[in-house]
C-alpha cells in the first residue's frame, strides 16, 4: 500500500485529528502517502436542535462511513465520543490512540470556578451528561442549551450569551486554546463522557490489510479503559440521549471504572464502580450496568427518554 486516504469531518477540531494521524502514519511509514477527504456531516449542518432530538451520536460518522464503504477513503478518524456503542454492520474500530485530557473544563470570562457562579449565571451546555451533574450540585445555576464547533461555542461566550460554557478540555488542547480554560473539573465533579479525550480509527471490517498498518497508533491501555467504558454504556443504551458518563483509569493492570446515569434535572444520580484485572474490560463494564440496574436504571432511562421526546 503506497496511499491512504483519511475520511474527516471538517470542523478544525477533526482536522487536527486527522493531521495528527496522518502525521503518526507518514512517521511510521515514510514511504506511505497520506491524504485528508474532508466532509461534512448531518450533525455539524443541523445546529438549531440538540444532538438529543435530531438523533445522536450517528449523525457525525454516518458520511465517514459511507465514504469506507464505496472506497472514498479507507479509515475514518473520530472522536470515540462521538462513536455510537455498536457500529454498524462491515465496520470495525481498528485502533484507539492515546487519550488526551479526559475532563470536562469550565471556560468564562468572568469567572475561575464553578462555585464562583453566582445565583442565576447562565451556564451553556447542550450536554445531558454536563447539565445533570451541574443541576445535582449548583441548582441554583441557569443551564441553556450550546451546541457548535468548539469554535463556535466559544465566540457564544464571548458574545456574552453566557456566563461560563462547559467543554472537553481535550478539544480546547488540541487546539492550542488551552488558555480559555479557567477550572478543570475533576472527576468526582464531573464525570466525562464516555471515551472523552480519545481517538477511534474506523475501517471497513473487510480491510485486513489495514489492520496491522494501524497496529502502532492503538494505545493499550486506552483500549483497555475505553473497551470498559464503551461495554458499560452499551448495556444502558448510552447515547446523548440520555445523561450517563462512565470514566476508566488503569494502574498496575487494573482497571477501575466509574459510572452514572442521571435524571437531566439532577434530582437523580443513580452511581456504581468497581475494579477488574486488563483482560476483563468489557465484563467490567457490564458488571458496573448491572450494579446500576439493580438501581433502577431502566425505569428512569426509560422515563427520560419519554421526556426528551416529548419536549
Ligand atoms: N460532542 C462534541 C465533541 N466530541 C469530541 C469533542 C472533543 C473532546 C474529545 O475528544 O472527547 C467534543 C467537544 C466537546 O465535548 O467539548
Amino acid at each position: 500500500m503506497n496511499k491512504l486516504v483519511i475520511a474527516s469531518r471538517e470542523s478544525k477540531l477533526a482536522m487536527w485529528q486527522a493531521e495528527h494521524i496522518k502525521a503518526r502514519l507518514e512517521a511510521l511509514y515514510p514511504q506511505l502517502t497520506v491524504e485528508i477527504l474532508g466532509m461534512t456531516t448531518q450533525g455539524d449542518q443541523i445546529l438549531d436542535k440538540t444532538l438529543s432530538k435530531i438523533g445522536g451520536k450517528g449523525l457525525f460518522v454516518k458520511e465517514l462511513e459511507l465514504a469506507l464503504q464505496e472506497g472514498r477513503a479507507d479509515i475514518a478518524v473520530h472522536s470515540i465520543k462521538d462513536v455510537p456503542m455498536n457500529l454498524p454492520e462491515g465496520f470495525a474500530l481498528a485502533a484507539i490512540c492515546e487519550r488526551e485530557d479526559p475532563r470536562d473544563a469550565l471556560v468564562s470570562n468572568r469567572y475561575t470556578s464553578l462555585h464562583e457562579l453566582p445565583h442565576g449565571a447562565v451556564v451553556g451546555t447542550s450536554s445531558l451528561r454536563r447539565e445533570s451533574q451541574l443541576r445535582a450540585r449548583f441548582p441554583h445555576l441557569v443551564i441553556k442549551p450550546l451546541r457548535g464547533n468548539v469554535q463556535t461555542r466559544l465566540r457564544k461566550l464571548d458574545d456574552g450569551e453566557f456566563d461560563a460554557i462547559i467543554l472537553a478540555a481535550a478539544g480546547l488542547k488540541r487546539l492550542a486554546l488551552s488558555e480559555r480554560i479557567r477550572q478543570e473539573l475533576a472527576p468526582s465533579e464531573s464525570l466525562p463522557a464516555v471515551g472523552q479525550g480519545a481517538l477511534g480509527i474506523e475501517i471497513r471490517a473487510d480491510r485486513a490489510d489495514l489492520v496491522a498498518l494501524l497496529a502502532p497508533l492503538n494505545h493499550a491501555d486506552t483500549h483497555a479503559c475505553v473497551s470498559a467504558e464503551r461495554a458499560f454504556s452499551r448495556v444502558l443504551g448510552g447515547s446523548c440521549q440520555i445523561p450517563i458518563g462512565g470514566f476508566a483509569t488503569i494502574t498496575d493492570d487494573l482497571i477501575t471504572l466509574g459510572g452514572f446515569v442521571a435524571h437531566p434535572d439532577g434530582s437523580v444520580m443513580l452511581t456504581a464502580s468497581a475494579s477488574a484485572p486488563r483482560d476483563y474490560a468489557d465484563a467490567l463494564g457490564r458488571a458496573v450496568a448491572k450494579k446500576l440496574l439493580e438501581q433502577d436504571a431502566a425505569p428512569l432511562i426509560e422515563a427520560v427518554i419519554a421526556e426528551q421526546a416529548g419536549k
